[in-house]
């Protein structure tokens, strides 16, 4: 079952599909001024397409690229082929066939690893991808793919309006549903959202062929689908650390930019963390800030940055000391009391340290880490900068006192022990 926080997740990449709803409501609301709009195309579409390739390629978002592409080379197809009578035999081939290679290709991306670029391998799959659609073009289908042999039920349309077959509209139907639960259940994240989006809105295109303009607002909508999960993948880039997944230091400037009178910041470092990452390996240091990120995304109100290397910042919008002082308290205890398990497979990789570690057994031993936090309260008119500056200065009090406990600036060392403390 998932938990509330996955549910959340999925709620908000659900906002990938707001561009194809946006243009749906458009039609619908007014459909002069749509029709007014598509008069630019397929110029448009063409200037939306460089536009998202070329932010994909700057960012070096390959998996964007890859479906983009994919996109812009069945749009070549659909402009060059489609738009012509159905009756005509390649035109009718073209229509039956290229949503099911568009299918497996833009589907088939959320199932494989995609290769880097630019790598030889890289540009092959790119090109492969580009021209695969284009190739249904080239290759003349009609006296390929329909034969006397071709089942009937494969391309005959519903009827004279519906040019889709059945099959055609189960096949829609029954992955939109395998789509829905198979992002539903991994956790996926906004790329593939947005690339399920964009199949959906070429999907609608088939669908409704006999509207104006349909290949040109469903292009547009699916790339603007692949836009916004860019533009959500350059935020997280530019704001969210990637080991921890909490923000980092230029979110944390934003933050402090806009800081109350009232507040609090906290500086938080892991205690002999080199002496630690040397005994048990890099990759076992990463599952500690790992943990330590965790336990403080999870610690209500409290906002968490990852400032850099093994250090944290905390901000409270109020200035209630007992309440900080409780809150930093149960933090502290939680990383101190908290028994992680040493696993062979986290081994370190380097070669000394790890027979270290290994030789004495050390699979399945219970290994602790502690924290000491500096805080301080701001003052009436105190810029960010002094006030990040002693809080780190009661870090530096804490360390010296001993370490794994919480002190705040410009107060005598006031510590409370909760080093036997159980807490759930
Ligand atoms: N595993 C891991 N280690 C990191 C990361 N960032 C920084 N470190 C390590 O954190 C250690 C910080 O060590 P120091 O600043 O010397 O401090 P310390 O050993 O924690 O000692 P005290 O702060 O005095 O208790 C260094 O060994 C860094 O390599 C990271 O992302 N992952």
């Amino acid at each position: 079952m998932l938990n509330k926080i996955a549910k959340t997740e999925v709620r908000v990449q659900l906002f990938v599909f707001f561009p194809l709803i946006l243009i749906i409501g458009l039609h619908w609301i007014a459909p002069e001024f749509s029709q007014f709009l598509a008069r630019s195309f397929p110029i448009a579409v063409y200037c939306l397409l460089v536009l998202t390739i070329s932010l994909s390629v700057l960012m070096r978002q390959w998996r964007w690229l890859y479906s983009l592409s994919l996109i812009a080379s069945h749009y070549i197809v659909v402009q060059n082929t489609l738009q012509q009578p159905l009756e005509n035999p390649q035109a009718a081939a073209i229509y039956y066939f290229l949503p099911i290679i568009f299918s497996v290709l833009i589907l088939g991306l959320e199932f494989i690893k995609t290769p880097q670029l630019p790598t030889r391998i890289g540009f092959a799959f790119l090109s492969g991808l580009f021209l695969l659609p284009l190739c249904m073009q080239w290759l003349g289908l009609e006296s390929i793919l329909i034969t006397p042999n071709t089942p009937g039920f494969f391309i005959e349309p519903i009827n004279e309006t519906a040019r889709y077959s059945w099959f055609f509209l189960l096949m829609v139907v029954t992955i939109s549903l395998s789509g829905v639960a198979f992002l539903y259940l991994r956790h996926s994240n906004n790329q593939e959202y947005s690339q399920f989006a964009a199949w959906f809105s070429i999907m609608l295109f088939y669908i409704y062929i006999e509207q104006a303009h349909m290949s040109g607002w469903m292009t547009l909508a699916a790339t603007f689908c692949l836009l916004v999960s860019l533009s959500g993948q350059m935020l997280k880039l530019a704001y969210i650390d990637e080991l921890t997944q909490l923000p980092q230091r230029r979110a944390l400037l934003g933050h402090l930019s806009r800081l109350g009178k009232r507040s609090a910041v906290t500086m938080l470092d892991v205690d002999h963390f080199k002496k630690f990452n040397d005994t048990w390996g890099h990759d076992v240091g990463d599952q500690v800030l790992k943990l330590i990120a965790s336990i403080l995304s999870k610690t209500r109100g409290v906002k968490a940055y990852r400032y850099g290397g093994e250090e944290f910042t905390l901000v409270f919008n109020h200035d209630d000391p007992e309440i900080i002082a409780e809150r930093l308290e149960y933090i502290r205890a939680r990383v101190a009391n908290y028994p992680l398990v040493f696993r062979q497979s986290s081994r370190p990789k380097d070669h000394q340290t790890g027979k270290q570690a290994r030789g004495h057994n050390n699979v399945g031993k219970i290994l602790h880490v502690s924290i000491s936090l500096g805080c301080a309260i701001r003052r009436p008119g105190e810029h960010t900068e002094p006030l990040l500056k002693r809080a780190d200065q009661a870090l530096y009090q804490a360390k010296n006192a001993g370490r794994n406990q919480v002190t705040f600036a410009d107060q005598p060392l006031a510590r409370v022990d909760l080093k036997h403390t159980k807490l759930s």
